[in-house]
């Protein structure tokens, strides 16, 4: 399968959402979100329980529908495409249930993921390789069912899978969850890598300690609408505007 190739203003937002407005069923929940993720940079999108960051990302991937507003990916306007033509575009989402196959082995879980493999042989080796070492429990568990992994290691198989093709977008919900501290620091050397092969990374995180290690940029979201958007290091020094936006989810 071909990525379609935008222009490449590299000084333009790689994902921009303007004035989005989600409705669910009969619940108005997105109010308004302007969003933007620089390419080639970590983006963390932080915010309370409920502040309606899933909801962006499934907006954003079409799995949700935008009432009003746009979403521009590459300069290209995004927001009335289905689901598979979006994630044709080079963007892969890993949501807050990972969408692992528990009863498939690692490895069919992996070539299910390759849309250009129908065996592991015809994954790219090279990058097989190179997700090996970023996740060696994918290698170790390789013929193993994946439900019998631990959660730290399905959170590694639900990333290598959505990597296991170039992509231009990583959008993952809440990498963090529920993972070991040791885990955490191996996903934190995971996105570095992936950031330094040119990818644009768009992290949901409630671990402000995670989101200050990895983000270059940051938005935190309310009650439906982005509240404050900047770079990381200016929030990580602001203890006071951490608490104030933050609150309890600190
Ligand atoms: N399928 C749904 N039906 C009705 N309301 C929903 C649905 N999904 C989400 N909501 C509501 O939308 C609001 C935003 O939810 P969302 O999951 O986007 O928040 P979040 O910031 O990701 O929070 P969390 O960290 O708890 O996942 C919440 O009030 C939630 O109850």
């Amino acid at each position: 399968m071909t990525t379609a190739t935008a222009h490449t203003d590299s000084a333009a937002p790689l994902l921009e959402l303007s004035g989005v407005h989600t409705h669910i069923a009969a619940y108005h929940i997105l109010h308004g979100v302007d969003l933007t993720v620089p390419r080639g940079e970590v983006t963390m999108l932080l915010g309370r329980n409920g502040a309606g960051k899933t909801t962006t990302l499934r907006t954003v991937m079409g799995l949700w529908r935008a009432s009003q507003g746009t979403v521009k990916f590459a300069g290209q306007d995004i927001t009335r495409l289905a689901t598979p033509q979006i994630a044709g575009f080079g963007i892969a989402y890993v949501p807050e249930t990972m969408g692992i196959f528990g009863d498939l082995t690692v490895r069919e879980n992996m070539v299910l993921a390759a849309r250009s493999a129908r065996t592991a042989a015809q994954i790219d080796a090279e990058r097989l390789a190179w997700i090996f070492r970023l996740f060696p429990a994918v290698e170790k568990f390789w013929n193993h069912p994946a439900g019998k992994l631990s959660g730290g290691q399905k959170q590694m198989l639900a990333v290598a899978r959505a990597i296991v093709e170039p992509r231009e977008l990583l959008i993952v919900d809440e990498p963090s969850k529920g993972l070991a501290p040791a885990i955490i620091n191996n996903m934190i050397d995971a996105f570095d890598q992936l950031k330094k092969r040119g990818v644009t990374i768009l992290l949901v995180e409630q671990n402000i300690n995670f989101a200050k290690r990895l983000g270059d940029n940051v938005a935190v979201m309310d009650n439906g609408v982005v509240v404050h958007a900047g770079r990381m290091q200016a929030l990580a020094q602001d203890e006071a505007l951490q608490r104030s936006l933050l609150g309890l989810a600190l």
